[in-house]
C-alpha cells in the first residue's frame, strides 16, 4: 500500500495532527477579517520573521477600478460589499435599511467615501474616562502618527481655493492621504460660504476638529488612487514575507475552544470554509485568535462560537459556552439626513455634468486615464463641518437638561433593565454626552461639505443603543443588526435643528446665487415632527453613516463591557477584538482614521503580551 507522503510544513510551526490525512495548521496568530484593522496587525505582528500569521478574509482579492478610482467613491460598490439588511427600524417607519460593510480584501477602507478626520480629543478621552486606561488622545496620537501620510495640493490650489491645512498634523506612516489639486470649480463658493459663520475656523482638522475646514481623502497623490489596508499595509509586504498568509474568499464559521478542568475557556483556533471549493477546515493559533471582522460581523462571530446573552444565544440552540450581556449591546452608528438642495447655476465642471452629460462624463474619464487630473481625480468632499451642540442649536441647555432628567432604562433595548453593568455602563456614557454638549470641545453635528446640492448632515452623538443578535432559526445567517435609531427623543430632536441650521446656511446671501431648492426631505415638512416624518417619507432620513461601532466594547466589566484595555475578552483566554465593536462611544468623525490609529495600537498591545 501506498503511503501517503506529508509535504515539508512551510513553517516550523505546521504540524501534522491526528493522522498523516488530517493536518491542521498552527500558527502564532489568527486575524479572522483581512478589512481596515485585519491588514495593520497582519503586517505589524508578520514584522517578527519568527512570528507566524494568518489572515481570514470573507472577500476576494479585487482589483476593479469602481474602488482604485477616486471619482467612483460617490456611489456604493455593491459586489465589494455584504447585501444584509437591517430588522426593521420602528422609529424609522418599519423600514429596513442596507448594512454597508465591506466584503473585501481592504474592508471598509476599499469601498468607503475616503473623508480622513478624526474625533476631538475629548471624543478618546471619553474613552479612557470609560476605564480604558492608555485609549485617551494621549495615548493614541502617536499611532494616528505612525499610521498616516498628508500630501498638500499644489499652491496654485491652495491659493485658489483658499485651502488651509497643517501637514506637521499627520505623520509619516503607510496610509496616504491628499487633497488633490484639481478640485470641482464650485467648492470655492459653496467652502467659502462658511467665512462668516459664527463657529471655529482651525487652519487643520487633524489638529482641531471641532470647526468648519478642508480635509483630505484616503488618495495616494502620486498615483491618484485610494489608499486601502491593503495597499499601505499588505501589498507592499505580500511576496517578501513567508511567515504571512492571506486566505481570501473564505469565511470563518467559529472559533473553537478548550476548556480546562476549573471551566476556564481558551481560544485554540478556527474553523473557516473555503467558498471555492466548499471544506472546512480547522487552524490553531498558538497564541492567539485576533478578531477584526469589524463592527457588525465580530459580535455574531463570537454569538454562533457560544459567547454572547444567554438569551440569545439559546433561543437560537447554540450552546452557551460563556454568557456574556456586553456582546451585541452598546452598538451605535452616526444618524444620518441624506438632505438635498436643486442648485442653478453650477459650474460645467461639476458632478451633475458627469451625471448627466455621457460625453463629458467619457471625457473626464478619459482626462483621467491619461492624465490623472479631472473630476475622476478627487472624492466627493474636501470640506467638513463639525460642530458642538451650542454651534447650532442656541437652547442647547434644554437638551443637557433633558437628558440629566432622563430615566435611562426607559429609553434602551430591554435587556439594560435586567443588567446592571450594562445600565451603569450607558449611564456613564450619558453622563460623559452631557458634559460634551454643554461644552464646545466636542462635536455633535456634522455637515459635510460638497461641491453641489448634496449635502449630508449627521448626527454624531446618539443616545439610542441598538443590538446585533442572532437569527434565531439560522444563528449561522447574517445577524439581526437593530439600530433603535431615535428610541432616545434626544437623537431626533438633535437631527431637527441640525436640519433647521443646515436649512438657514443655505439661504445664505453667499450662496442665493445658486437659488438652493430643498428636494430633499422637502420644504413642506416644518415643525419638529414634519422634519422627521418629512425624512422618513422621503427616505433622506437613515440611522447609518456606515459607521456601525460599539458591539463588543471596550470598557470594564462592571460597565457592562466586552474587552479590557488589553483588547482581551473576558473571561477566554487567547482571544482579542481590535475592529470597530470595541468603540465604546462613537466619536465624532469618519472612522477610518480612527480604526489605523486603533489597529496600529492594539499591534503593539498585542506584541507586547509576546
Ligand atoms: C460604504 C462605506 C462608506 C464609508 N465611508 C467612510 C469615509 O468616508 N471615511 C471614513 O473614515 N470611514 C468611512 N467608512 C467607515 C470605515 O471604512 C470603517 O469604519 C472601517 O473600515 C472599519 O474597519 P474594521 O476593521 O472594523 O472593519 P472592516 O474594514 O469592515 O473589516 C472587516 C473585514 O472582516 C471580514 N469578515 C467579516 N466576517 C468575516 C468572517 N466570518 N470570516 C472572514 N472574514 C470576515 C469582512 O469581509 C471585512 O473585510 C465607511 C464604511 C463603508 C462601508
Amino acid at each position: 500500500m501506498q503511503r501517503e507522503i506529508i509535504r515539508p510544513a512551510p513553517t516550523p510551526q505546521v504540524r501534522a495532527r491526528n493522522g498523516p490525512s488530517q493536518r491542521v495548521r498552527t500558527y502564532d496568530y489568527v486575524i479572522v477579517g483581512g478589512g481596515t484593522t485585519g491588514l495593520v496587525a497582519a503586517n505589524r505582528l508578520s514584522e517578527d520573521p519568527h512570528k507566524t500569521v494568518l489572515v481570514i478574509e470573507n472577500g476576494i482579492l479585487n482589483n476593479g477600478t469602481l474602488s482604485s478610482i477616486p471619482g467612483n467613491s460617490g456611489g456604493l460598490n455593491f459586489e465589494a460589499m455584504y447585501d444584509i439588511y437591517s430588522a426593521p427600524v420602528p422609529n424609522l417607519g418599519n423600514q429596513t435599511f442596507l448594512v454597508t460593510v465591506g466584503n473585501v480584501v481592504g474592508g471598509g477602507s476599499y469601498v468607503n467615501g475616503m473623508q480622513f478626520d478624526r474625533g476631538a480629543n475629548a471624543d478618546y478621552d471619553a474613552w479612557e474616562e470609560l476605564g480604558n486606561k492608555g485609549w485617551g488622545w494621549k495615548g493614541l496620537q502617536k499611532y494616528f502618527l505612525k499610521s498616516n501620510h498628508f500630501d498638500a495640493p499644489s499652491a496654485e490650489t491652495k491659493k485658489e481655493f483658499g485651502i488651509t491645512y497643517d501637514a506637521k498634523a499627520y505623520g509619516d506612516g503607510p496610509v496616504k492621504v491628499s487633497i488633490p489639486d484639481w478640485q470641482f470649480p464650485d467648492m470655492k463658493k459653496i467652502f467659502a460660504s462658511w467665512k462668516n459663520v459664527d463657529i471655529p475656523h482651525p487652519q487643520e482638522g487633524f489638529a482641531d476638529p471641532v470647526g468648519v475646514y478642508w480635509s483630505p481623502n484616503s488618495i495616494n497623490k502620486a498615483t491618484a488612487t485610494r489608499t486601502t489596508s491593503r495597499s499601505a499595509y499588505y501589498d507592499p509586504i505580500a511576496s517578501k514575507r513567508s511567515n504571512l498568509k492571506l486566505l481570501t474568499n473564505s469565511h470563518v464559521d467559529e472559533i473553537t475552544f478548550s476548556t480546562s478542568r476549573t471551566g476556564a475557556l481558551t481560544a485554540t483556533g478556527v474553523k473557516y470554509t473555503s467558498k471555492d471549493n466548499g471544506v472546512q477546515t480547522h487552524v490553531i493559533a498558538a497564541k492567539e485568535v485576533i478578531l477584526a471582522a469589524g463592527g457588525v460581523f465580530t459580535p455574531h462571530l463570537l454569538m454562533v462560537s457560544g459567547i454572547g446573552p444567554k438569551d440569545v444565544l439559546e433561543a437560537a440552540g447554540v450552546a452557551v459556552k460563556k454568557d456574556s450581556p456586553a456582546v451585541g449591546s452598546n452598538f451605535q452608528d452616526h444618524i444620518a439626513n441624506y438632505m438635498n438642495f436643486d442648485l442653478q447655476g453650477l459650474a460645467t465642471n461639476s458632478i451633475i455634468s458627469i451625471n448627466t452629460n455621457a460625453t463629458y462624463n467619457q471625457t473626464v474619464y478619459d482626462l483621467y486615464l491619461t492624465s490623472k487630473t479631472g473630476p475622476y481625480s478627487v472624492g466627493r468632499a474636501n470640506g467638513l463641518v463639525f460642530m458642538a451642540l451650542k454651534h447650532f442649536e442656541s437652547n442647547y441647555k434644554a437638551i443637557v437638561q433633558k437628558i440629566r432628567a432622563q430615566t435611562a432604562a426607559n429609553f434602551l433595548p430591554a435587556r439594560y433593565s435586567s443588567n446592571e453593568n450594562l445600565l451603569r455602563g450607558y449611564k456613564k456614557q450619558a453622563d460623559i454626552l452631557a458634559k460634551q454638549f454643554s461644552s464646545a470641545k466636542a462635536a455633535v453635528g456634522e455637515i459635510v461639505i460638497q461641491p453641489w446640492g448634496f449635502s449630508g448632515i449627521a448626527n454624531n452623538k446618539p443616545l439610542s443603543r441598538g443590538t446585533i443578535t442572532l437569527n434565531t432559526t439560522h444563528p449561522e445567517a447574517y445577524p439581526i443588526v437593530q439600530w433603535n435609531t431615535f428610541q432616545n427623543p434626544v437623537d431626533a430632536d438633535i437631527m431637527v435643528s441640525l436640519t433647521k441650521y443646515n436649512r438657514k446656511h443655505w439661504a445664505r446671501p453667499e450662496l442665493a446665487s445658486y437659488k438652493p431648492a430643498e428636494t430633499s426631505p422637502g420644504t413642506q415638512y416644518q415643525t419638529d415632527e414634519e422634519i422627521i416624518h418629512g425624512g422618513i417619507e422621503s427616505g433622506s432620513l437613515a440611522p447609518s453613516f456606515a459607521h456601525p461601532s460599539g458591539g463588543c466594547s471596550m470598557m470594564p466589566e462592571k460597565f457592562g463591557g466586552c474587552v479590557g484595555a488589553d483588547l482581551k475578552v473576558y473571561g477566554v483566554g487567547k482571544l482579542s477584538v481590535i475592529d470597530a465593536s470595541i468603540i465604546p462611544l462613537v466619536p465624532a468623525a469618519h472612522l477610518q482614521a480612527t480604526m489605523y490609529a486603533i489597529a496600529e495600537k492594539a499591534s503593539d498591545i498585542i506584541k507586547a503580551r509576546a
